[in-house]
């Protein structure tokens, strides 16, 4: 039988652990089908991003809807988009094959700005394309903290701010905001907030002493993709991903001179 279909439209992590190669673990350890839209080719290992080249956005853009009309999406996902140009075209393109707020298709954008060793991956002028393009047609949107002060200049330290920080975000379109906790150093829970405009869902976890979390924004919002896919509401597909990115974490491991990716195939060795 077909398996549920989930797109990603992310750039290429060449040390496997983070992008397009962490999102394709994940879906393939939900037991969906990945399919993807490669945005951007990064020069990247454990110590960091040494560069990287953009496809070009038609190019992009002709993926999404080669994938989409052929094999089918039950949900799509971004992860690094690089360039105002590309955020376009997947805007255009997404509109065209109905993912999105405005079609039928479940939309999370994970708006990736840079990696989790600083460097930058998004220019300072998409931002606005970020913000004015795919937050209005996002189903959820998942910004760590970084990003979260990027869009939102709102520098969050506590969990007061935190519910700031996803009012600020929910006024700029998406119907659902989560903001990680990852990068709130003082919280012992990491502890991600969802929001829907009325109501805030706290969702606490361990918060596992390693440095090796390489990847574990793109398997939180590829493992709640797999679960939209499958019909499930925006809360329980959330909570399903918070557990399945915790037990990731759980089972990362050391790789190479740096920063460790997060492993979702947990799942399969349990199985
Ligand atoms: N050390 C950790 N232990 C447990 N969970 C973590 C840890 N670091 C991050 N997480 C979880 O991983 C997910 C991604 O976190 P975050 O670091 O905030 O985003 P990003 O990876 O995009 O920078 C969130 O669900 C967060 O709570
Ligand atoms: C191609 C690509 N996409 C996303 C990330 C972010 O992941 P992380 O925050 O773990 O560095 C990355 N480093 N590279």
């Amino acid at each position: 039988m077909t398996p549920p279909r989930v797109l990603t439209i992310a750039g290429s992590d060449s040390g496997g652990g983070a992008g397009l190669q962490a999102d394709l673990r994940t879906l393939f350890a939900c037991g969906v089908h990945g399919t993807t839209a490669v945005t951007a080719i990064t020069v990247q290992n454990s110590l960091g991003v040494t560069g990287f080249v953009e496809i070009p956005p038609e190019v992009v853009a002709a993926q999404i809807v080669a994938v989409v009309t052929d094999i089918g999406v039950g949900a799509a996902k971004t992860g690094m988009l690089a360039s105002a140009g590309i955020i376009e075209a997947v805007a255009d393109a997404c509109d065209q094959v109905h993912i999105g707020r405005s079609g039928a298709i479940p939309f999370v954008v994970d708006p990736v700005a840079a990696s989790m060793h600083g460097d930058q991956l998004l220019t300072d002028q998409a931002l606005e394309a970020v913000r004015t393009l795919l937050f209005p047609r996002a189903t959820l949107v998942t910004p760590n903290l970084d990003e979260v002060r990027l869009l939102t200049g709102i520098d969050v330290l506590d969990r007061p701010r935190q519910r700031d920080a996803a009012k600020a975000l929910f006024d700029l379109g998406p119907r659902w905001v989560l903001v990680k906790g990852g990068h709130m150093w003082s919280d012992p829970e990491c502890l991600d907030l969802l929001f829907d405009g009325e109501d805030f869902l706290e969702l606490p976890g361990p918060r596992y002493d390693t440095k090796h979390t390489h990847g574990s924004g793109d398997t939180l919002a590829s493992s709640i993709s797999s679960r939209l896919a499958r019909g499930e509401d925006v809360p329980t597909a959330v909570r399903f991903g918070k557990d399945f990115v915790v037990r990731s974490v759980a089972a990362s491991y050391p790789l190479g001179a740096g920063v460790g990716p997060v492993s979702p195939l947990w799942r399969l060795e349990q199985a």
